[in-house]
Parts: C-alpha cells; structure tokens; sequence
C-alpha cells in the first residue's frame, strides 16, 4: 500500500512546507514554536515580557500598540522599516522579519534615544499609555526616510495616534525637531519680513518682540513670559543625542541570507495557518479547503475573529504570492495585485501623477485623496487592495471609486481558470461579492481616464481621519460632444447597499458643454454635487432619496 498517500501527504506535494518560524525582537533572535497561530504580535511581545508596547483599542484605531517591522525587500534589494499594529498583526505574519519595540528604541537606564527625550522635553507624555506608540510611529518614520521628513510626513505618520490627556501640540512640537527646517529662519534673517521692534526670538526660533533687558542676560521668553508662555520652551538644540548611548538596531544579517519557507502551522482549537510561496499551492490549498479564510493585513479578519468572535479553522496568509503584489504599468492603465498595500499603492499612485499625463491620471488623484482619510499610517502599511475589496463593506472608502473608475478585477478559481469582472457588477450587495467559494481575486486593472474624463471621492465621517464613512461616493463625469454623462456610485451605511440599484447612473445628462469646459467648471460641478448630497443628509437621511437630489 506504499502508494496510497495520507491526507497529509497529499498536502504537502510540491512544496517543502515547515514548521520552522523565526523572528528577531530588538535583535535578539526568537524561535517560534508551533501552536501559536491565534496569537497576535502584541500578545506574543507582553508574554515575553515586553510590556511597553499597549494594548489600546484592539482594532488598529489607536495606534498605542505600534511597533515597528523591517524586513529585506528582494525586489529593491532593501530592508524595509514600518510601523504596525501589534495588536492586529497575527505573530506568525512577521516570520523571519525583525520587530523592534519601544524597549529596543531606548531607556532611562541606557539613555533615552533623542526621540524619547524630546518628547519629554516637549511635555508630550501624560499619562503615558500611548507614548510608546507615538514613539514607535515617529521611529519608523525617521527610519524610513532617506531625508529629514516634512512636517506634513511627520503629521501624517500620527493620524493613527490617538492622545486622550496631553493634546496633539506638545507631540507635534517635540516631533517637529527632527523635521526639515527651514534654514533661512537662522541664517538669512533679511528674507524673514520682521516687523519693527521684532527680532527672531532665541528660544521659539519664531520673530517676536521680546527682547533681553539690556545689560541682562537673561531672555524674556526663557522665563515663560515674553511670548506669552508659562512653561519654559523646548530647547530644540540641546537635544543632540549625547545622552543616548545605546546603539541603533541593525537590521539582522541572519535574515539576509535566510531562504524563505512555506509555512504551515498550527494554533489553539485546531486552526490551521499556512503561508504559500506560490500561486499554484495557494490555488490547491483553497481547493482542498473552500473555506479557508485569506489574510493580507488581517486588519478585517482579525476584528472578526477577535471582537466579533467568528471563527475560521484554516487561515492562508498570501502576503508572499508573487502574483498577487504585482504593480505593472501598462499602456492603458495599472494593474495591481490584490495583496499590494495600500502605502504601496499611494506611492505608486504619487509617482504616476508626476510621471503621467493629467488627463490619464484623475483617478489615481482622486485615489490619492481618498487613502488620506482611509486609516492611520499603520493599517495602510499592511491592509491590501484585495482585502478591502473582498471585505465588499458599504463603508468601503474605495470601492465607490474602483466602479466609478472602471476598473476591472481579475478572478482565478483553484484550476488556473481566470476571468475578469467589472468592479461596478462585482459588489452584489451588504458584504456578498461575485466571486465563488473556490475562487480568489487575483488583481486590479484600473484604467487610465480619457480626455475630459474626470473622477472624484467624496467622504462624510464623524471626523476628518481614521473614521468610518456615514456617506461615501464615487463619482466619474464624462463630457462628450453628444451630452455629457455622470456615474456616482457610493453607499449610505447599509442602506444603499439594501437598495434594489447599487448606484445612481445617470445618462445623458448635460452639465456644460463642451466650449464652456475648464478644470474650474468641472470642479464646481463636483462641488455642487457634494454640498447638495450633504445637505440632504443633514435635513433627513434616505427619505428624499438620492436619485432626488441628483434629478433636480
Ligand atoms: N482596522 C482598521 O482600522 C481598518 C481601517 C481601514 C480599513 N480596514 C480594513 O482594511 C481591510 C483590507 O485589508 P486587509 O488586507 O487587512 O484585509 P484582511 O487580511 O483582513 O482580509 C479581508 C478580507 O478579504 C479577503 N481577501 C483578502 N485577499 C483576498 C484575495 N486575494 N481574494 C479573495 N479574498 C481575499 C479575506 O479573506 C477577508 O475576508 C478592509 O477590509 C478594511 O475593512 C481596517
Ligand atoms: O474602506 C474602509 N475605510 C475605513 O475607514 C474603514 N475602517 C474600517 N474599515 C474600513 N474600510
């Protein structure tokens, strides 16, 4: 009977599947047991003993857990460093990657690295709970950066920080030390328009009009009053790193020259993970289990597991399928795999507005916009394209704009057979999408827009960043010489998506003519769209109907 094979024989055909994980924490290097598929980064990290790192909202929404991930980028030839939340990222997705934590950033007994003692210096820390977090944001923000970040990377790099006691001010200040300054403040004071009586004050840096009494030598503002201060201003210069005596972390040369395996482990209740290397043992893992559950980010599927308490017993990590992270530019628009991240794509996205002509490239603007207000700078860096598609959530803040953009989804089914869908055909309802059981979404087309073809988001929340949309749209007008045509499909908590047509498509209708088109034209016709859609809103819900508001 030698060639009959066990079920788990047959499973492990064709590629040389282990158990063997490893992961490097503040340079030290852990061995990973099997076992411990449902534990999440941060569970793991508190175990070991490293409680700096908090476990704040469990969602990826406060940021108090961020620690950073680097690893080597075959395909750049670079290590890459980024932050995440520990508290959705399962422990088994950082094998063989290198996690740094606040611990391994700096401490009071070895010296606290620069970024810690200028954000004590600054009064950012209260109660402290999230500091580690804004620490860790800000590490891997300068650790990133070829060049100092502007202060609008470092604003950025905080919209998935949240501050409950201390205020967003003195954090931005002590931050804003390791920012791009601009040199002419202190060395070409004739280009500063300095009024009568002010001065570039020594302690803010800032024109003011205090001045040190003569023959004295101390400076108003250094006693807190002159600028209207009662705290003694940060001095920016004297934090110079003289105190900080630990070493830098370095990237881990073990894991240079690691060889990545396929994994396939296990975890409490049974739950199986795997990690393939390739499509073709992805497409059989997800035939020999239908209902595996895919993770990219698992920034959904850990929310579900966790505070909703839904359970999977097999779990396919796909972040390391070549297919499915490509990113290729082609002569008539990008296609995008669908475990590319988001902070990937918007880099990309950055890149092609520079590159491409503006009329190809509307989409990928209005994309841009979009991603800003989409979640903090740690979900972005591991959520995919594909995870927030498959999630089909009404309150999707981009897959109004994939349907208004045209775009096209590329599906595979476990046999190897592929078929495109339009994404405007592809959301069949409240979280249901056309795809089958034993089918994956392969990647994205996303056209590039045509003359006078014009596409816009829009988001209402609650607030500005890191929120869920009440009301979310994607637009598209294309202006044509026979009568110009606008699209708009977007949702209104679950009740759009209850409605019978998913989206309001309305043909036909003129806005401007032709000879009367400029960007100016175009953007109030968006304006005015918007606005209205808020108002109504504002006066009653759904009752008035959206078809109402873009009829009239
Ligand atoms: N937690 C937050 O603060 C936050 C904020 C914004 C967005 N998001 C989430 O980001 C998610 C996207 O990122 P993610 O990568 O972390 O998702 P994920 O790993 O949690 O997966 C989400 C869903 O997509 C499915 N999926 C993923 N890739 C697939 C593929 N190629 N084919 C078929 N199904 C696939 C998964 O099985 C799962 O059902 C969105 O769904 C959204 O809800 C979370
Ligand atoms: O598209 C999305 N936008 C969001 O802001 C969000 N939050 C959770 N899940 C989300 N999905």
């Amino acid at each position: 009977m030698g060639s009959l094979k066990n079920e788990e024989e047959i499973e492990l055909m064709g590629e040389e599947w282990t158990k063997e994980a490893i992961l490097y924490v503040n340079g030290v290097r852990k061995v990973l047991p099997d076992g411990l598929a449902h534990l999440t980064l941060i569970e793991y990290l508190r175990d070991i003993g490293l409680t700096g790192t908090k476990l704040g909202c469990g969602e990826g929404g406060c940021g108090a857990c961020t620690v950073m991930v680097s690893h080597y980028d075959k395909k750049s030839k670079k290590c890459v460093h980024y932050a995440v939340n520990a508290c959705l990222a399962p422990l088994y997705s950082v094998e063989g990657m290198h996690v740094i934590t606040v611990e391994g950033v700096g401490n009071r007994k070895h010296g606290l690295h620069p970024i810690q003692e200028s954000f004590a210096r600054a009064h950012g820390s209260q109660c402290g709970f999230c500091t580690p977090g804004f620490i860790m944001s800000m590490y891997a923000l300068l650790r990133s950066s070829q060049t100092a970040p502007t202060e609008e990377q470092i604003e950025e790099c905080l919209a998935g920080n949240l501050c409950r006691c201390t205020g967003y001010r003195p954090i931005v200040d002590a931050f804003r030390v390791f920012s791009k300054t601009n040199d002419a403040v202190y060395t070409n004071m004739s280009s500063l328009s300095l009024k009568e009586g002010e001065f570039v004050c020594p302690s803010t840096g800032k024109p003011c009009s205090c001045r040190p009494e003569i023959g004295s030598n101390v400076h108003p503002c250094k006693e807190g009053v002159a600028c209207g201060r009662s705290y003694e201003p940060v001095s920016y210069s004297e934090i110079d790193g003289s105190t900080y005596t630990k070493k830098e972390l370095i990237f881990p040369p073990d894991l240079l020259l690691r060889k990545l395996n396929p994994l396939k482990l296990s975890g409490f209740g049974g739950l199986k993970w795997y990690r393939p290397l390739e499509l073709q043992h992805l497409l059989e893992l997800k035939l020999k289990y239908p209902d595996a559950k895919l993770l990219v980010g698992n920034t959904e599927v850990g929310i579900e597991m966790r505070l909703k308490r839904m359970q999977y017993q097999v779990l396919i990590s796909v972040t390391h399928v070549p297919e499915l992270n490509v990113l290729s530019v082609k002569d008539d628009g990008l296609e995008i795999g669908a475990a590319v991240r988001l902070t990937e794509l918007l880099k990309t996205f950055r890149k092609l507005v520079n590159e491409r002509p503006a009329d190809e490239t509307s989409s990928c603007k209005t994309f841009i916009e979009q991603l800003k207000w989409f979640a903090g700078t740690q979900i972005k860096n591991v959520a995919s394209v594909g995870g927030n598609i498959c999630t089909a959530s009404p309150i999707s803040d981009l897959n109004p704009l994939w349907m208004a953009s045209r775009a096209k989804f590329q599906i595979i089914d476990s046999k190897g057979n592929i078929r495109m869908a339009l994404a405007e055909d592809f959301f069949l309802g409240y979280r249901k999408v056309n795809m089958a059981s034993d089918e994956i979404l392969l990647s994205i087309f996303l056209p590039w827009t045509r003359r006078f073809e014009f596409v816009k988001e829009f988001k209402q929340a609650h607030r500005r960043e890191d929120d869920i949309a009440i009301v979310n749209a994607g637009m598209r007008v294309y202006l044509e010489e026979k009568g110009s045509r606008i699209d708009c499909f977007g949702c209104v908590n679950r009740l759009w998506w209850g409605c019978s047509s998913i989206y309001l498509c309305i043909e036909d209708k003129r806005i401007y003519h032709r000879q009367e088109l400029d960007a100016g034209a175009v953007a109030k016709c968006f304006e005015n769209l918007t606005s209205r859609y808020c108002d109504q809103r504002r006066c009653s819900w759904w009752d008035g109907g959206v078809s109402e508001i873009f009829n009239s």
